[in-house]
């Protein structure tokens, strides 16, 4: 009986072919491509302005920099799982996006949609703490399976997205939003396709959509971060007036968005 730290031990292997590029790297291109990207692009200048400028005027500056860690930890546990097709490194990957996405529904989710038995932010947090030890349980159930459930947690982000997008009139703010939307309806479609039109994908010697999913849900992360902080300042900072802004500047053809808080001078 195989290890779970095994090479091809995991569940799940993905289209491209294992070993082609290296004789120590399962998938090449979905560990190297993917990754290095992903870490790179959520870990530079949008956690450094936009988490710390939120964080140093609301006091939550550990959330919101250990969501970030939280981001660059998964980064590596996808690099393991795909260097290795191991059922750890698979269980790692997917645990560790499940309490990133445990850790920014507790501290981003905004009051307004919590359930009536909810009386505070504490009670939420027990109820995101329970929800997400059980699940990490049920994970252990059929692995296969909870990367669909995870794909599942981002319609339920766009539903809040849509919600707050009814409520604001920022025209940037919207457009942001549908930018981020493609990213995402490209990524999630490179998953599926992946997934289950491996063989096409096969006999025309270009089974890589799943490298290109990691890039593309790193660029929706990118645009979607920005915009819970938006929502997030605009309900628990109402003096300040949140700004998106771009870097290097709204023309440049390739951008990163950030947010700048407007209003009274700022105090902690
Ligand atoms: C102030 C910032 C708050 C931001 C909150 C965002 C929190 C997001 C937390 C985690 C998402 C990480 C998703 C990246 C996955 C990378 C690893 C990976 O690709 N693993 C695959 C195997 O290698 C695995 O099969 C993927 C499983 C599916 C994961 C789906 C996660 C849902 C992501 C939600 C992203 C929202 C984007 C915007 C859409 C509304
Ligand atoms: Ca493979
Ligand atoms: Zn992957």
């Amino acid at each position: 009986m195989p290890s779970i730290f095994s090479y091809e031990s995991a569940e799940v292997d993905w289209c491209e072919n294992n070993f082609e590029r290296s004789a120590i790297i399962a998938e090449y291109y979905n560990t190297v491509n993917g990754t290095t990207l992903f870490s790179l692009l959520l870990f530079t200048p949008l956690s450094v302005h936009s988490l710390v400028l939120e964080g140093a005027c609301m006091g939550n500056i550990f959330c919101a920099s250990g969501n970030s860690w939280d981001l660059l930890v998964t980064g590596i546990f996808s690099m393991y799982f795909h260097m290795t097709l191991s059922y750890v490194g698979q269980l790692l990957d997917e645990l560790s996006i499940l309490w990133a996405l445990a850790v920014a529904y507790s501290f981003w989710y905004p009051k307004v949609y919590f359930p009536r038995f909810i009386k505070s932010r504490k009670h939420f947090f027990w109820l995101c703490g329970v929800t997400t030890v059980i699940s990490t349980l049920m994970s252990f159930v059929k692995p296969a399976f909870n990367a669909y459930a995870l794909n599942c947690i981002a319609f339920h982000m766009l539903y809040l997205t849509w919600c707050e997008l009814k409520k604001c009139k920022d025209k940037r703010v919207h457009r942001m939003a549908a930018v981020m939307v493609l990213w995402w309806v490209l990524a999630i479609s490179s998953w599926l396709s992946d997934r289950w039109l491996c063989g096409l994908w096969q006999a025309v010697s270009f089974p890589y959509l799943h490298s290109f999913w990691h890039v593309l849900i790193a660029m929706a992360l990118l645009y979607f971060c920005p915009l819970v902080i938006y929502f997030d300042v605009s309900y628990e900072m109402p003096s300040f007036k949140p700004m998106l802004k771009y870097w290097p500047s709204d023309s440049w053809p390739v951008v990163v968005p950030y947010i700048t808080l407007e209003g009274p001078h700022k105090q902690c």
